[in-house]
């Protein structure tokens, strides 16, 4: 049986676990809780994550990430954007010189704005790297909704690889070449979730929503081509795909934090009592600052910012972004030039 590795507990990593160990494949989990390892190969279950979910017989949990990795031939990395480097850097010297690294990570570095994948690049730079990156909200998968991804990569070979041995009745595996497009559409859509959750809390209707969706996504589009995206990556599961599901539900660990805001709670508060990873808070800092350096217009992420980090009221951002400046419909240059 070929093994494969899945490096990271969250309920994200135990999905992904799941799906291949179900096609037939050994899976090596690698968790650092002694206590979750157990859990998962004595009663099949990730309890903190996933209570109830029933962990495949091919996954076996361990918090030996030497172990885990060295007979892998694919290596999924699903931590948090703020410990992937670190985790990345023990993979570098234990893993196959052959494995296929994907990210499930939807996350930017601080401080160096570079995307998981460029990470992995940096630190393994002779190996074969992919994302994986969709409207995946783990619960969902866990109850074998049926749901769409998208796996990424420049080299063909590997995007066919992870396809065969993810695809199922009930989870479909899509293709895509631009694999910056994707990965950054996946880590800003999580800014837009958070705005969705406090326009939630405000009580604002479908009408907002709409306008918020697509206009998020015309700036992910916009400052997606600014820094070499293809915009029409944009245009699928990885961007708008993600960007409805995560600004509609409340599985969403970001949509969660932007309803706490709206609910007149603090940053910290509404984090602290999430107990998990909401990508958008670090990513609307990197954003932020990188746009201003870029002058790219970015109405929506900076009112976020300036209510979260600058003391502005909701009141105040709101007005501003309705009696904002006049703004084209469609930025997609095909539609541009007829418009214009
Ligand atoms: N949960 C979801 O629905 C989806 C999550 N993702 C992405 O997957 C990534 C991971 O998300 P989740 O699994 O949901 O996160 P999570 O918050 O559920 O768990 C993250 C896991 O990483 C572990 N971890 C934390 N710090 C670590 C460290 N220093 N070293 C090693 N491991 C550490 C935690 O113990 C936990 O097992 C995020 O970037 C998220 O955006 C992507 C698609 C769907
Ligand atoms: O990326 C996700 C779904 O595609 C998960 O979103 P959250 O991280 O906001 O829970």
């Amino acid at each position: 049986m070929e093994t494969v590795s899945v490096i990271g507990g969250g309920s994200f990593g135990t999905v992904i676990a799941n799906i291949v160990a179900g096609n037939g494949y050994r899976v090596n989990f690698w968790l650092r809780n002694e206590e979750s390892a157990t859990e998962v190969n004595e009663k099949r279950e990730n309890s903190r994550y996933l209570p109830g979910y029933q962990i495949h017989e091919n996954v076996y949990a361990t918090t030996d990430i030497q172990a885990a990795v060295e007979s892998s031939s694919v290596v999924f990395v699903a931590v948090p954007s703020a410990f992937f480097r670190t985790v990345v850097q023990r993979l570098a010297p234990i893993i196959r010189p052959d494995a296929l690294l994907v990210s499930t990570t939807k996350g930017i570095e601080a401080g160096t704005f570079l995307l998981m994948s460029q990470v992995m690049q940096q630190e393994l730079p002779e190996a074969t790297i992919g994302v994986l990156s969709g409207p995946n909200l783990a619960r969902e998968i866990a109850q074998q909704s049926l749901t769409g991804t998208v796996i990424a990569s420049p080299d063909e070979s590997m995007r066919e690889r992870v396809r065969e041995m993810m695809r199922s009745e009930y989870f479909r595996v899509y293709t895509n070449n631009d694999m910056y497009g994707v990965e950054l559409g996946g880590s800003l859509k999580n800014i837009y979730a958070i705005i969705a959750g406090l326009a939630s809390a405000m009580g604002m209707g479908h009408n907002t929503n709409a306008m918020l969706v697509t206009r998020s996504l015309t700036e992910m589009a916009r400052f997606g081509r600014e820094l070499g995206a293809d915009p029409m990556t944009f245009l699928g599961l990885s961007g708008v795909g993600d960007l409805i599901v995560t600004c509609s539900s409340s599985l969403s660990r970001n949509f969660r934090v932007g309803l706490a805001l709206g609910e007149g709670k603090t940053l910290d508060d509404a984090v602290g009592e999430l107990g998990q990873v909401a990508e958008g808070v670090n990513t609307l800092k990197q954003v932020q600052q990188k746009a201003k350096e870029m002058d790219v217009y970015m109405p929506l992420a900076d009112g976020l910012y300036q209510i979260v980090y600058e003391g502005k009221t909701v009141d105040q951002v709101l007005s501003a972004l309705m009696h904002g400046e006049g703004a084209l419909d469609v930025e997609f240059e095909a539609h541009r030039s007829k418009q214009l």
